[in-house]
């Protein structure tokens, strides 16, 4: 993937000038005012790569797309793309391609003509228009669909139409709303894996918005997780499952995660019990550790070589992927994964009193 920030330098004054140039991608700060909801988010994305906007219902993420597209205007704040202000370009007039949660293919057209559309409205000819469209499905794998019309293509098939649609139009910047929140299960995933290779070869920026954590990490270089309109945390897939800053996202990658002061090895936990950690860490720290790393016990183990030991009461038990996903308060409220056999054998439901084991080394301390 290429990067905005790194220009080769020549050493020449014609060097020296290109690097005072803007960097191409995207640079925005984006301030959409609706009244109880104030959306405040600064965005940047390097051309090649591929931004995820991720974040609960409600967060802000359309509204942020919808001002990227020029559909929702700023009420404050920038928007650069490729060093160009495309604050007041007319929506129509920007090189933005945007691929819509239900795709607005129009009915009435074939796929071919459907995108044809966009090519013919910046000026190709008819012919010239339909070869760009034509050359589009076929990369998509739709040259044999080309004449349908939308209402007899599936869901994958449509999804595809409507991001060749988004691309005949060689956009600086594409922009996906919950790109295969339309589609079964099944579809999902064979689209999901081809949407990644399109996405991987589009050499332009690419933001795409998604409540879905495991679409965000296929087909994500970078997460931006909104909550609030606000950027609560942003990095790459790894850095973000491994170093959740917020209880959204550490539910989201299936981790428990807490706040306290480290001293040494040991966390003490705000209004909680203390932890202990391999990292040695000072001050203000995070702990996380999965689910699966805890051990529960009907009876205080003796003997364990667990450094972490809390005394805690099943308040829920639900059935996760193969595994029991249950729910302790008490000393520390956590969540633990069991195998069923496991969960069978030690008797649980909610209210029985349990201990729980946690080895040091399966815990995780980042600073805040
Ligand atoms: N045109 C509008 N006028 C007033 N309020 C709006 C408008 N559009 C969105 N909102 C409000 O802005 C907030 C953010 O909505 P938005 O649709 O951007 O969230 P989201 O993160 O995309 O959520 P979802 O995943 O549910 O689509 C919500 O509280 C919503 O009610």
């Amino acid at each position: 993937m290429t990067h905005a920030g790194k220009r080769k330098h020549d050493g020449t004054a014609r060097g020296a000038a290109a690097l005072d140039k803007v960097p191409d991608g995207l640079d925005a700060h984006l301030v959409v005012d609706h009244g109880t909801f104030r959306l405040d988010i600064a965005l940047t994305a390097a051309p090649g790569e591929v931004v995820a906007l991720l974040g609960p219902n409600g967060a802000g993420k359309s509204t942020a797309l919808r001002a990227l597209a020029g559909l929702t205007p700023l009420a404050a704040g920038h928007l650069h793309l490729d060093g160009t202000e495309l604050h007041r370009v007319p929506p129509e007039f920007r090189p933005v391609g945007v691929v819509f949660q239900d795709y607005l293919l129009f009915p009435h057209l074939t796929a071919l003509d459907n995108v044809a559309f966009g090519p013919r409205c910046q000026g190709a000819t008819k012919a010239g228009a339909r070869a760009t469209a034509a050359a589009w499905l076929d990369r998509m794998g739709l040259a044999d669909h080309a004449g349908a019309k939308p209402r007899r293509l599936s869901g994958g098939q449509a999804q595809r139409v409507a991001l060749a649609r988004a691309l005949a139009t060689s956009p600086r910047m594409l922009l996906l709303d919950e790109p295969l929140a339309a589609l079964d299960a099944r579809t999902r995933l064979d689209v999901r894996a081809q949407l990644r290779r399109h996405l991987a070869a589009f050499e332009a920026v690419a933001v795409l918005v998604t409540h879905d954590p495991l679409d965000a990490m296929v087909l994500a270089d970078r997460l931006v997780v909104v909550e609030h309109g606000r950027v609560v945390q942003e990095g790459t897939p790894q850095d973000i499952a491994r170093r959740p800053r917020t209880d959204y996202i550490a539910q989201l990658v299936g981790l428990n995660l807490y706040t306290g002061r480290a001293e040494g090895h040991t966390v003490r936990l705000d209004g909680g019990p203390a932890v202990t950690t391999t990292e040695d860490l000072t001050g203000q720290v995070f702990v996380a550790f999965p689910p699966g790393a805890v051990t529960l016990h009907r009876d205080r183990p003796t003997g364990s070589s667990a450094r972490n030991l809390w005394h805690c009461e099943v308040a829920g038990m639900e059935t996760h992927g193969d595994q029991i996903r249950v729910a302790l308060t008490g000393e520390l409220p956590l969540t633990a994964d069991l195998t069923t056999v496991a969960a069978a054998e030690l008797g649980l439901h909610p209210g029985t009193d349990v201990w729980a084991t946690l080895k040091a080394a399966q815990t995780h301390a980042y600073p805040v």
